[in-house]
């Protein structure tokens, strides 16, 4: 497989008048994860649904695995599975029943259909449920089941769109364990995501998307240092925050910061510094949002 598993240059695309990607790059190296962050509407699933060949670009080339998507479809199509927000699981069946299903339409015979459903149960944790009807799961089980799913037939690489969406904390942190599962079988995992700390968590590489490009790329701990060491933070009386500033953390850099917010703070305000975090670098990148940029 090419070392690339993801390859876009230049997209675009634009609905009527409204540009939702305007001239996007990125490169997703095979085996890793990478988390795609951005506002509500800032062109996520629109990227996804390019890139899974369900929507064509205006502009731009995006290979999957060394494939065009747009000009060689299909062995994109079979070069990855797609789970999230279109997930297609019939809740009148069992768990089991879905799985065998699905590894019957995609080509495995009865007797490879049923031995791959039950390796899935048991690796999604879902063999006590297995023949219970999916309408009878939890968010948390239905999203594992999603998973299991588009895991029946071997693809090198997985979009999952924003795959822990409504789930609790507890069953968020078990569909990341399965998420580092897929990882370690050299599989490429593209998820979007609304939760900051699953990216934090999760992925090798973090790009976050506003105004219809890529405005920041890395790692977690690289985005957080571009904006700034140290982050410092201000609280009123009632310990709720006022105010966040960037500091390179030296004591002339949070002297200075200081200085100047002494005149606008009351005396009593209460001052702390800590790390950056995703939510930080977030904010930093994503205001001044403007998501319904259109051409005239
Ligand atoms: N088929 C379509 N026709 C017209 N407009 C569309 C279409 N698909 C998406 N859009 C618009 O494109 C913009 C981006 O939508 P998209 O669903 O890609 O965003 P997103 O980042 O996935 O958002 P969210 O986090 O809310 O799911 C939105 O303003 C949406 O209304």
């Amino acid at each position: 497989m090419n070392h690339l598993a993801i390859e876009v240059k230049g997209l675009r695309k634009q609905f009527g008048k409204q540009v939702v990607l305007n001239g996007v790059d990125l490169s997703v190296p095979s085996g890793t994860i990478f988390a795609l962050l951005g506002p509500n509407g800032a062109g996520k699933t629109t990227l996804i649904h390019i890139l899974t060949t369900l929507v064509s670009p205006d502009e731009g080339t995006a290979k999957i695995a060394g494939y065009d998507v747009v000009t060689k479809k299909a062995d994109v199509k079979r070069s990855i599975s797609l789970t999230g927000q279109f997930a297609a699981v019939d809740n009148e069946l069992t768990g089991e029943e879905n799985l065998r299903m699905i590894g019957r339409l995609s080509g495995l015979s009865a007797a490879m259909a049923r031995t791959r459903a039950g390796e899935l149960l048991q690796q999604f944790d879902l063999e006590a449920s297995a023949g219970k009807r999916v309408k009878t799961y939890s968010g948390g089980m239905r999203r594992r089941l999603d998973l299991a799913i588009s895991l029946v037939v071997d693809r090198p690489v997985i979009f999952l769109d924003e795959p822990t969406t409504g789930l609790d904390a507890m069953s968020r942190r078990v569909l990341w364990e399965k998420v580092l599962i897929l990882k370690q079988k050299g599989i490429t995992v593209f998820l979007t995501t609304q939760y900051l700390e699953e990216a934090d968590q999760l992925a090798d590489q973090i790009a976050v998307i506003n105004g219809g490009r890529i405005v920041a790329q890395g790692t977690a701990e690289e985005l957080k240092s571009r904006i700034g060491g140290e982050m410092i933070e201000l609280h009123n009386e009632n310990k709720e925050i006022i105010r966040t500033i960037p500091t390179n953390g030296n004591l002339a850099d949070i002297q200075q910061k200081l200085n100047e917010l002494t005149t606008t703070f009351p005396q009593s305000t209460y001052v702390s510094i800590r790390k950056p975090s995703m939510d930080d670098v977030f904010l930093a990148f994503t205001s001044n949002t403007n998501q319904e940029e259109s051409v005239s």
